[in-house]
């Protein structure tokens, strides 16, 4: 094969490789920088991002690359010549008096080269800004010659549209990850079909969370979502969020229970390549991803105590070095975090730090469950069998007459989860449109718990269907007389109204006071 052939099949060898549909760098630098070894005079020829103002080693080959000079960065500060041909976007030859005259070496430090060693850098530069520099080092003197910088200066060509189409497919991704996030999750205001959202909740308690929303949406302030499990803190989260001049930047989840412990750190902080066995490329972690937006930590509870400390960290400065690497990063990002336990109890068992609580305290929230807003039920299920009816392929879905009294005696242990699961089955057994109570099958879930509410009180006819004659408060109200006559009126402890109702007995009163229910007038104590 001529020289010539064997140029082009190169060639089209790396066009491809650049071209490649995932995306995945490694194969393309692993043979374009052989290549260049192959036939250019260079000892070592590296690959430097730009990241936070420094230039950051990517990828390194030939005879003086070694593990020191991969992990090698600097501060762009320090060399003002590259700053330079960064802004001309055109290559530098270094001469003699260049390392002389005090701007030194990218890698003073980590190599010993001589001064006036042949050394050139080439920008990266395709799109808007340049993505960083190749460099290329001789161990001996000279310069490099016309030929060799205008073939090096293509080769660099193809590199930056390669990195930019990787960058690019990256931030798509994200881009399409966000909206589907947003899409599953709300958002409010596009028409709210999906989600009830607190301000169009009946819920005083849920109207109120929806004011708090709003006051701290503008602000970088941490919050804290407290709440049951399933009572929606992730959807607050995502309003928190949405209703924030940070509503265009990226809102990223990560869940501290889900991640093994061994790698939370640098899917939250992120790797540098080769940090551990298994990291085989730098990956920037969920911080730098939220850069700009919001990081929602949810189960925040569950984050090992030698992890919390580096979170303060970022909660108070905004910096963070990512695993295995010693430079630090700046991030600007707004954290949401949610929890289900009581953090104050984990403190005390010395699992969370007391600093930390009180830094993500600034702002709590606190979700009431399902059982303490049982006037959002029928909104709830409404937009939820409306939501069933899509993802099922079903037509409208109706509640027969008698479904919600039986909804409402339920403890909801799960919350909204719950309720969405428990109508899903009912959906799925339910003969036609309209679901009925041997469809809930909620007998089966009431025999689990250790509260359970009273198995036969009789409740009036609720309404034909949801949105029918009868209101919800109406219901509620001759449930709950029906539970207190039950029980002489007892609201306080064991077999009281109270716990047979799953509630809080101040909970209850303030529901009797609503509801008009006066229990020293039509209950004996
Ligand atoms: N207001 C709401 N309107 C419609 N669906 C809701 C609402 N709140 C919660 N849900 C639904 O309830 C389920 C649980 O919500 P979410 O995951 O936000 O709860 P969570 O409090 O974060 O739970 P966990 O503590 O277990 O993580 C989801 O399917 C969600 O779509």
């Amino acid at each position: 094969m001529t020289h010539t052939e064997d140029l082009t099949k190169d060639l089209q060898r790396m066009m491809h490789l650049a071209a490649d549909e995932d995306h995945d760098l490694e194969p393309f630098l692993n043979f374009g920088l052989e290549w260049i070894l192959r036939l250019a005079p260079v000892d070592l020829v590296t690959v430097l991002l730009l990241e936070s103002e420094h230039l950051v080693v990517r990828a390194a080959k030939g005879s003086l690359a070694d593990d020191r000079v991969r992990r090698h960065a600097v501060a762009l500060s320090k060399f003002p010549s590259i700053q330079e041909a960064l802004n001309a976007c055109g290559p530098r030859v270094f001469e003699e008096h260049d390392h002389a005259d005090g701007e030194g070496d990218l890698f003073d430090g980590v190599l010993d080269l001589p001064h006036g060693h042949a050394c050139m850098v080439i920008p990266l530069c395709h799109g808007v800004q340049p993505q960083g520099i190749l460099a290329f080092d001789r161990a001996q003197c000279g310069t490099y010659d016309k030929h060799t910088v205008q073939l090096l200066e293509i080769f660099a060509q193809i590199l930056a549209m390669a990195l930019y189409q990787a960058e690019q497919s990256q931030l798509l991704r994200t881009l399409v990850q966000q909206a589907r996030e947003r899409e599953r999750l709300l958002v409010e205001d596009a028409g709210g079909d999906d989600w009830l959202t607190p301000k169009a909740s009946k819920s005083a308690a849920m109207r109120m969370l929806a004011h708090r929303i709003e006051q701290v949406a503008a602000t970088p302030t941490p919050v804290l979502i407290r709440g049951e499990t399933g009572t929606g803190k992730e959807g607050v989260a995502a309003l928190i969020h949405a209703a924030g001049e940070r509503r265009r930047q990226p809102l990223i989840k990560i869940n501290c229970a889900a991640i093994p412990e061994n790698l939370l750190e640098s899917e939250m902080f992120g790797v540098v390549r080769g940090a551990f066995t298994g990291a085989v490329k730098d990956r920037p972690g969920r911080f730098r991803m939220a850069n700009g937006g919001t990081l929602f930590l949810d189960e925040i509870g569950e984050m090992p105590l030698s992890l919390q400390a580096k979170l303060l960290r970022v909660l108070q400065e905004g910096t963070f070095e990512p695993v295995g690497g010693d430079r630090t990063i700046k991030v600007d990002v707004r954290v949401v975090a949610a929890t289900n336990v009581d953090l104050l109890k984990a403190i005390e068992a010395k699992t969370f730090r007391e600093d930390l609580y009180y830094r993500l305290n600034v702002f709590p929230i606190e979700l009431p469950p399902l059982r303490e807003r049982l006037d959002d039920l029928p909104s709830l299920c409404e937009t939820l069998l409306r939501r069933l009816s899509k993802r099922l392929g079903k037509g409208r879905l109706y509640l027969a007459d008698d479904v919600l009294a039986q909804l409402v005696r339920y403890p909801w242990p799960g919350n909204i989860r719950e309720l969405g699961n428990v109508l899903e089955r009912a959906v799925i057994l339910a003969q036609g449109q309209v679901i009925t109570c041997k469809d809930l099958d909620l007998s089966a879930r009431t025999a689990g718990l250790t509260k359970s509410p009273s198995p036969a009180v009789a409740v009036a006819p609720a309404p034909d269907y949801i949105g029918g004659a009868m209101t919800l408060d109406e219901v509620q109200r001759r449930h709950i007389i029906a539970i207190l006559e039950q029980v002489d009126g007892k609201i306080y402890g064991g077999g009281g109204a109270a716990e047979l109702l799953a509630m809080k007995p101040s909970t209850l009163q303030s529901r009797m006071k609503k509801l008009g229910i006066e229990r020293r007038v039509q209950f004996s104590s």
